[in-house]
């Protein structure tokens, strides 16, 4: 059993992240990973604008109040100034108005008085105040934003500012999924004595998804060489990485490895020592740009999904371009509960993370924990970590705990 920080770094390094670009566009592109630089050739601000509504002066007219000065033109924002401000002069001026050429500072209206054609400064304003300088969050020309990011809102601001409508981003990376299990079948079918619907296939697809690559679900492979064979080989043809549940135990009917044996696949790591989710192989086919790596993940629905959360995970966003944050996070919790583990494996226990005054809280789903109730795992969003060799970590000690979902 490897230990699972040597197991994800050794994951981490057989993964060499895709290439290809692809375009999306500006509307389309919220979680993709952004391909190439992007700059623009306009400073930000694009020119000297105020920040406030009020009038623009001369700063030097202004230092000792009060003082009165002639307004001499309007300028709301979107207006070009037609004038260029003398001593002795104001100009009406708005929220993102351009700075007439002259002017160096804004007033606000509150500290002013207006009558008529004349406005009376009340209140000294420092020197410069509520101008945004041309050029002061960015020069045209330079990096704007760097390839292997995350596209958020935030990023999708900037590419609008900046715009940049045709988006470089890189290609996702197709995931094939195989459920492998004679008992298993689709959501559709009514379940006879002895099976069990292919919960796994849903939920790994989710994953896959939420990791920014595109899910390729293959259905149900029977626990038979001939079709275990089949499938992986068809998956290959189709995936940048094949992922399978189930079969990769050691019952007479748990055909992944030796199949990925007989196809030729290199088969890196066997299993983990984690809990849930022991048995894992993880396999490569090829070598260079051309490797595929494969995971075979356990069956019971828990364990793959720990599995996942651990392992494919963080090579799915290496894969994808991203150039940081392919771990998982883990954040320090106080539990309110006792955790208790077998201490041969790391374990994890699922629950809810909470964020309150005193930081983050991780309280255990009630139920079982058993790698295959899937029931209690829903409504959890972090994994409760008892490290290797431990058994029990007492209710009020600080944890680390996996974050999954919002807290
Ligand atoms: N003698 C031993 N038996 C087992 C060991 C062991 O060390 N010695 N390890 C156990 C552990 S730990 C796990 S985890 C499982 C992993 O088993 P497999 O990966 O071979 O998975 P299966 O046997 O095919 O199925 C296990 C379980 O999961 C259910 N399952 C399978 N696929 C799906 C699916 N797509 N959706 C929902 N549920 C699924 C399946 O019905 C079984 O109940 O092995 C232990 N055994
Ligand atoms: O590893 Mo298994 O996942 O303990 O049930
Ligand atoms: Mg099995």
């Amino acid at each position: 059993m490897v230990p699972a920080n040597d197991a994800e770094k050794f994951i981490l390094d057989l993964v060499t992240p895709v290439e290809a670009l692809e375009t999306a566009a500006l509307g389309d592109c919220l979680g993709r990973v952004l391909g190439q630089p992007i700059s623009s050739q306009l400073d930000f601000p694009h020119w000297d604008n105020s920040a406030m509504d009020g009038y623009a002066v001369r700063y030097d007219d202004v230092k000792t109040v009060p003082t009165t000065l002639t307004v001499v033109e309007e300028i709301p924002a979107g207006q070009v100034p037609k004038c260029e401000l003398q001593t002795g002069e104001a100009a009406r001026i708005f929220t993102g108005g351009m700075v007439p050429t002259g002017a160096d500072t804004i007033v606000i209206q509150e500290n002013t008085q207006r009558q008529g054609p004349q406005v009376t400064v009340l209140t000294a304003p420092s020197a410069q105040a509520f101008i945004r300088k041309q050029g002061s969050f960015y020069q045209a020309g330079a990096e704007l934003l760097k390839p292997g990011i995350k596209i958020g809102a935030a990023e999708i601001a900037v590419l609008a500012a900046a715009q940049c409508v045709s988006v470089p981003v890189y290609r996702r990376p197709r995931v094939a999924i195989l459920s492998t299990g004679d008992e298993l079948v689709d959501v559709n079918h009514p379940v006879a004595p002895g099976q069990i619907v292919d919960s796994n296939r849903y939920a790994l697809a989710a994953l896959i998804a939420q990791a920014g690559a595109v899910p390729v679900p293959l259905g149900i492979v029977p626990d038979q060489k001939a079709a275990t064979r089949q499938a992986i080989a068809d998956a290959l043809n189709q995936a940048d990485v094949v992922i399978s549940s189930g079969g990769v135990s050691v019952g007479d009917y748990d055909y992944v490895d030796q199949i990925l044996t007989e196809l030729r696949a290199t088969i890196h790591i066997r299993s983990v020592a984690v809990k849930p989710g022991k048995p894992l192989t993880v396999a490569t086919f090829g070598s260079g740009k051309n490797q595929q790596l494969y995971f075979g993940l356990p069956g019971n629905p828990v364990s793959s999904l720990v599995s996942f959360w651990r392992f494919v995970q963080p090579a799915l966003r290496k894969l994808s371009g991203l150039e940081t944050r392919w771990s998982p996070t883990f954040v320090s919790a106080k539990t309110d509960d006792d955790l208790k583990a077998g201490g041969q494996r790391e374990t994890y226990l699922w629950g809810q993370l909470s964020l309150d005054t005193d930081g983050y809280r991780f309280t255990l789903a009630k139920g079982g924990h058993s790698s295959g109730n899937l029931i209690n795992l829903s409504r959890t969003n972090g994994l409760g970590r008892v490290p290797l060799g431990e058994t029990l970590i007492q209710a009020g000690s600080t944890i680390k705990a996996m974050v999954l979902g919002d807290v």
